[in-house]
């Protein structure tokens, strides 16, 4: 069993239709990108409940720790502003990520995502779910981003590894520090804090950072930037630039938009954190949009336990009245299962096999593409 999170797709390579074709020079969206259910694209009530918006927490309030944990039991996910993370960072990520996608293709792809590895440049890992293409293009990062980054860049490779070096080590310190917020929302206390050690020291936490560039797409109501998907995380911090296009899905109310809120993250819950919560913090099913005039990036921050660790529901959230929903999962044996069953991998790991129609989390049951 691979321990290092690098090695994790060894066993599922993925290989797509179409590699590599350069949706930056495109001026009409060809077939391969035309998403014709648009019933799937547009879900009945899409943006039409303004009411309903994804929660903002000030991580300086003394209601912080209640309002996550509301949040994360609501709609599993939030945005956080006051994290502590300087603007001057966020900028400077944003304009490496800026800077990697303007490349030429053909540089892109001298440091492209190899079929069975994590790192690298490429189409999104779940386009093999789906017959048509999305709109966009990706660039992974697991540890070091110095050997990629020497392909993309020979010269000034350097300056833009400081960047994303920053930015991994503030990543980690937050992540670090939101974990703990969410077990104590969830009645953790430092005593129980034992068993669950590997996930928060500071280096028993893992993570991917995954770079993503949507450029302005010709026929922005035919195509789809980002398919809904789950993370298999415990949780995301995604930043956005100031272009709109991240929804979730909420119940009751359909895809409801992330607004972008200068200098704030987005957190969202993911399957590993669904898992350990056993099912109170649901993961959120998600995606991206794109836009006629303006390009959008994001950058996802996916952090996750030691990848060999087991990840089980909490004893302290298990009892004769609630019993361990989720089987014990690796973050390793996690992503392979993902790689094989996509959306129904939350399923998989599930005690016992739901009764049809009435797992209210199963997310296969959104049809897409
Ligand atoms: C640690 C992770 C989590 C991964 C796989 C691996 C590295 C890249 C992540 C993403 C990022 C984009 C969406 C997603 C669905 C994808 O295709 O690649 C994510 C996937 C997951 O959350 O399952
Ligand atoms: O671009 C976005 O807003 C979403 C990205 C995302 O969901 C991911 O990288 O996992
Ligand atoms: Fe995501």
């Amino acid at each position: 069993m691979p321990s290092r999170l690098s090695d994790a797709f060894i066993g599922h390579p993925v290989h797509l239709h179409q590699k590599h074709l350069d949706i930056n020079s495109l001026e009409e969206l060809p077939d391969s990108f035309k998403w014709t259910q648009v019933e799937d694209i547009n879900h009945p009530i899409t943006d039409s409940f303004m009411s309903e918006s994804v929660p903002v927490v000030d991580l300086l309030h003394p209601n912080a720790l209640e309002n996550i944990g509301q949040a994360c039991k609501n709609w599993g996910v939030f945005q956080v502003i006051n994290h502590g993370i300087p603007s001057s960072l966020l900028d400077g990520v944003e304009n490496t990520s800026k800077s990697l996608f303007s490349l030429p293709i053909q540089q892109k792809v001298k440091a492209a995502r190899p079929a069975d590895g994590v790192s690298g440049y490429g189409f999104a890992r779940i386009s093999s779910f789906f017959s048509k293409l999305m709109w966009s293009e990706g660039f992974t990062i697991v540890g070091s981003p110095v050997e990629h980054f020497r392909q993309l860049w020979p010269q000034d490779f350097s300056k833009f590894c400081g960047v994303v070096e920053e930015y991994q080590g503030e990543m980690q310190k937050l992540a670090g520090k939101l974990m703990l917020l969410m077990l104590h929302s969830l009645g953790i206390t430092k005593e129980d804090l034992s068993w669950v050690g590997p996930l928060t020291e500071s280096k028993g936490g893992c993570a991917a950072l995954q770079m993503n560039h949507y450029p302005a797409c010709p026929d922005p109501d035919q195509a789809m930037g980002l398919a809904a998907h789950t993370d298999s995380t415990l949780f995301t911090i995604l930043y956005q630039n100031n272009t709109s296009g991240l929804q979730v899905l909420k119940e009751g109310a359909g895809w409801v938009t992330v607004p972008p809120i200068p200098g704030a993250l987005v957190v969202n819950v993911g399957d590993l954190l669904h898992i350990l919560s056993n099912g109170l913090y649901p993961s959120v099913l998600h995606r991206a949009m794109v836009n006629r005039t303006k390009e959008r990036l994001s950058l996802a921050y996916l952090y996750g336990p030691q990848p060999s660790v087991q990840i089980s529901p909490l004893p302290k959230l298990v009892g004769p009245s609630q019993p361990p929903l989720y089987r014990p999962v690796t973050w390793t044996e996690y992503l392979g299962t993902k790689a094989k069953h996509f959306n129904k991998a939350l399923s998989c790991v599930k005690v016992c096999a739901p009764m049809k129609g009435l797992d209210a989390n199963d997310h296969s049951r959104v049809r897409v593409g």
